[in-house]
């Protein structure tokens, strides 16, 4: 089972007290990178790329198994293109991979998708990277969580999406802080109406690069290679991660790739 990076352009948070209507709207692009899991049998440890981790959103699904009748007795193995905490939606993705072989392999029929959303966002590891990645595509969110209301628009193939990772920022320290809120839904509710009236690719990029720089999200190191990156389709910051994302057709795509340090090229995974 694989799930895609997402990369969040712009969103707004939207709480309520039960979990499945918690999560966020806005618009954001899955890519033919991602995670997937494998189970072996063992302990109970759970691994990304090798390295032993604690996942929260992992750990709430598991527990969510055990509920019903999953042993435990495996080892849980993330193989991932991108590291945690980039903004990439690498742990919505480890959530949703992992409820999904749990699901299957123990012929059980709930709805993974729900018990992966619901363990995310009781982490505070994400809000709607999950319906996101089970969607896939160019994805407008039009409601928090379910029941799912989205827009999936159809994308030609002639789009590189690049990613560049330069470090780590913790969701939850935003999405839990009153003040970000506050800004975030202002501007990203202002995004969604505008991608609304004209749902391109071009559109998007602009509004996300707004949402980042109004939002005061961007970091000065992101916003400056942004400007470099003008002359392709745009760039902005991904949410909510130190990390840039850019998209661009193959005419402008070397030169892109020639401003960039450790640029990661993918397509978009629809
Ligand atoms: N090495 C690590 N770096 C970043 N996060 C980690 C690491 N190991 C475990 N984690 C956990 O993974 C989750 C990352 O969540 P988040 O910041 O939303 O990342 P992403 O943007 O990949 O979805 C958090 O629960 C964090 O505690
Ligand atoms: C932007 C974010 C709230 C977090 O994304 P990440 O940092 O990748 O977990 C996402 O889940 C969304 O709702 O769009």
């Amino acid at each position: 089972m694989f799930a895609p990076g997402h990369i969040t352009g712009f969103f707004a948070v939207c709480k309520s007290k039960n979990s499945l209507k918690t999560g966020s709207i806005g618009a954001g692009i899955t890519v033919d990178k991602g995670v997937s899991v494998e189970l072996k049998e063992g302990d109970g440890s759970v691994f990304y790329n090798c390295k032993k981790v604690n996942i929260c959103s992992v750990e709430k699904v598991l527990e969510y198994y055990k509920e019903l009748r999953y042993s435990g007795c495996y080892d849980i193995i993330f193989s991932s293109d991108f590291p945690l905490g980039s903004g990439l939606g690498m742990s919505g993705g480890c959530a949703l991979t992992l409820s999904k072989k749990l699901n299957d392999m123990l012929n059980l029929n709930e709805s993974y998708v729900k018990i992966a959303h619901v363990s995310e966002v009781e982490c505070g590891t994400g809000l709607g990277d999950v319906i996101a990645q089970y969607t896939k595509g160019f994805v407008i969110r039009k409601a928090p969580g379910f029941p799912i209301n989205v827009e999936k628009i159809h994308i030609n193939d002639d789009y590189y999406i690049i990613i560049e990772i330069f470090g780590e920022k913790e969701t939850k320290e935003i999405i839990t802080n009153e003040s970000w809120i506050n800004r975030i839904n202002e501007y990203g509710r202002r995004c969604l109406n505008e991608l609304l009236k004209n749902p391109t690719l071009e559109n998007f990029i602009s509004l996300s690069y707004e949402f980042a720089v109004n939002t005061g999200l961007i970091n000065e190191n992101i916003l400056s290679i942004c400007d470099d990156l003008k002359f392709t389709v745009g760039a902005s910051q991904s949410m909510l991660g130190n990390t840039l994302f850019c998209i661009s057709k193959k005419e402008t795509l070397e030169d892109a790739l020639s401003i960039l340090k450790n640029p990661i090229v993918c397509k978009i995974y629809q």
